[in-house]
């Protein structure tokens, strides 16, 4: 089993070309470690996620964990929540993320239903369930996949079921985006990322990590069929929404 987990010194070097940012073996073995150290509010979002399961998922009903990269978000459910309150099914297109959270699934939580599926969840056949996870996943699907993914999740929630979508945002203020950003990069630098880490991280992302504003969010959200939808956390330019499918 290869459960070790490294710093990320993925972008400590400097690189006559920045490739785009991919989800492969490298990024892999340090991804915990990287989430944590750039994603302000990260933990604090996990440990709500099974808070808000506790208080919408019905006994038994059915859980998706969408882009679960190593599978924190079931981990943090199957950590809070007994056994038998609900199945769960992990779901992401790298093979490298896949095996692992195989793994740390099978290891930490054996007694719960979950199960870990490599696919793209643009093209899955959904079962009916009662909570969708999409914990900083959207951002990575081209815009104009987007609306079509939430509409099908929409369509297989249960009348009651909810959709939690954590992403990194803009603000449209040109200023306070400005300064949302620079505050996340002294955030990065606090948490012992160089200027060249920094910078050629972002090279990396352009195009590939494409985020959205909150106003954009809560209006595809709507167009999908959510009659309602609430940001209910907010750090900086990562922000997490819950959305509603009608009783
Ligand atoms: N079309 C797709 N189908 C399936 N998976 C995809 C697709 N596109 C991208 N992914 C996957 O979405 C994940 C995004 S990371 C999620 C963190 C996790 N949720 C966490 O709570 O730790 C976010 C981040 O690294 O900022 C990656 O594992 C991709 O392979
Ligand atoms: O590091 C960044 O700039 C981010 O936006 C967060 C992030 C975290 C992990 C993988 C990709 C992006």
């Amino acid at each position: 089993m290869s459960d070790a987990s490294y710093r990320d010194a993925i972008f400590t070097t400097p690189l006559d070309k920045v490739a785009r940012f991919s989800f492969d073996e490298r990024v892999v073995a340090c991804f915990p470690d990287m989430i944590r150290r750039s994603v302000p509010g990260y933990g604090q979002i996990l440990g709500m996620l099974g808070l808000i399961a506790a208080r919408h998922l019905r006994h038994g009903a059915h859980v998706y964990d969408l882009g679960c990269s190593l599978g924190a978000a079931s981990l943090a459910l199957a950590g809070q929540l007994p056994e038998d309150a609900f199945r769960l099914t992990a779901v992401d297109i790298s093979p490298a993320m896949v095996g692992r959270a195989r793994e740390t699934l099978a290891a930490e939580c054996p007694q719960h239903a979950i199960e870990v599926i490599e696919g793209d969840i643009r093209t899955l056949d959904y079962v009916p369930s009662g909570m969708v996870i999409l914990n900083f996943t959207l951002q990575f699907l081209p815009p104009e996949d987007r609306e079509a993914l939430l509409a099908r999740l929409h369509a297989a929630l249960e009348p009651g079921g909810v959709l939690v979508l954590s992403e990194k945002v803009v603000d449209p203020d040109e200023r306070d985006n400005a300064w949302r950003v620079e505050r996340y990069h002294d955030f990065k630098r606090a948490n012992g990322y160089s200027e060249l880490e920094i910078s050629q991280k972002r090279t990396a992302l352009e195009n590939v990590l494409v985020p959205d504003t909150l106003e954009a969010h809560h209006a595809r959200l709507a167009r999908a069929g959510f009659t309602r939808s609430l940001t209910w956390f907010q750090y900086l330019n990562f922000a997490s929404l819950i959305a509603f499918k009608e009783a």
